[in-house]
């Protein structure tokens, strides 16, 4: 479906005017969220990563697969700049969020990551209730009002609203590991984000909790751009609509290994007719 609508606002500091894809999107694909281009990451002297290029589109789930090791996680960090956080890590190449250069200086990190949310492998609630859980994004935003909605429909959109309605202000802690996890959503997209990224979102859940998620997921993705790490192959053939299969490499000169990307197509391609013998050996179970 052709998309062509910027409709949340533009990084601070930066024009309008250099939002959206320079050269349009194409339609049959739907609008470039991410343009990656020729992504390196190092942390201190140790290059984890190189040479990963790759587009994401607007309201597709995009799954990264590969190996341990192979720098899933790390290319996922760059797409919100939460490898800011690690201070060995530094990126060279370019990622373009709506042809913004994510990492030019007058981006403000705060302001990426309000609109490239995050979920993590673990599920992470803050040591308050769920209302304040899920308030809380908004609250720091400066948000006083009309919080009461907010967080109704942020825990309706993730699937959660029916089951903590009555215990709002009870601990998010004393939830279960699948609505914990589905509260951190809701705390995600309580600031109202253009993009979720999920690094193994369910690898901490029991199948029953991890369905709902990706019920959830399939759920949403008219809404918002995902981008989900999984070491769980079934899970990205499920979920998915495109695939990118990294591997490592190792050094000709240290005993380091380096991640690449190896392929990335639409996720059908990439699990019955894969075009790189590498990915063929890793989806049919031969490696990996
Ligand atoms: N904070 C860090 N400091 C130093 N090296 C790191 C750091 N984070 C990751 N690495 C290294 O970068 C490489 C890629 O790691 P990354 O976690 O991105 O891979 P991954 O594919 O997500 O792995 P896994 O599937 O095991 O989670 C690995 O060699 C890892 O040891």
């Amino acid at each position: 479906m052709a998309e062509t609508t910027v409709t949340n606002p533009p990084a601070v500091g930066i024009d309008v005017d250099t939002l959206g894809s320079p050269s349009g999107p194409a339609p049959e694909l739907g609008e470039v969220v991410f343009d990656v281009d020729d992504l390196d990451v190092y942390y201190g002297e140790f290059r984890a990563v190189r040479d990963v290029s790759f587009d994401v589109r607007k309201r597709q789930i995009t799954a990264l697969i590969g190996p341990s090791g192979c720098g899933k996680s790390t290319v996922l960090r760059t797409l919100n700049r939460m490898n800011d956080l690690i201070d060995i890590a530094r990126v060279e190449g370019s990622v373009r969020y709506h042809g913004v250069d994510l990492y030019d200086p007058k981006v403000n990190p705060v302001e990426v990551r309000r609109r490239i949310g995050m979920v993590f492998q673990k599920p992470n609630p803050f040591p308050k209730s769920i209302y304040d859980n899920v308030a809380y994004g908004p609250r720091i935003a400066g948000q006083k009002k009309g919080l009461d909605d907010v967080v109704e429909k942020a825990l309706r959109g993730a699937a959660l609203w029916d089951e903590v309605k009555d215990r709002l202000h009870t601990s998010g802690l004393g939830l279960s590991g699948g609505q914990q996890q589905r509260l951190c959503i809701a705390r995600a997209i309580a600031t109202d984000p253009e993009v979720l990224l999920m690094d193994e979102p369910c690898s901490a859940l029991d199948p029953i909790a991890t369905a709902r998620i990706e019920d959830l997921m399939q759920a949403i993705k008219d809404e918002y751009t995902i981008v989900i790490v999984t070491h769980n192959m079934q899970q990205a053939a499920r979920v998915s609509d495109m695939t990118a299969f990294f591997t490592t490499e190792v050094s000709d000169t240290s005993d380091t290994r380096t991640g690449l990307l190896v392929e990335y197509d639409q996720t059908e391609k990439i699990f019955s007719s894969p075009a790189d013998e590498r990915t063929e050996n890793y989806v049919t179970g031969r490696f990996g």
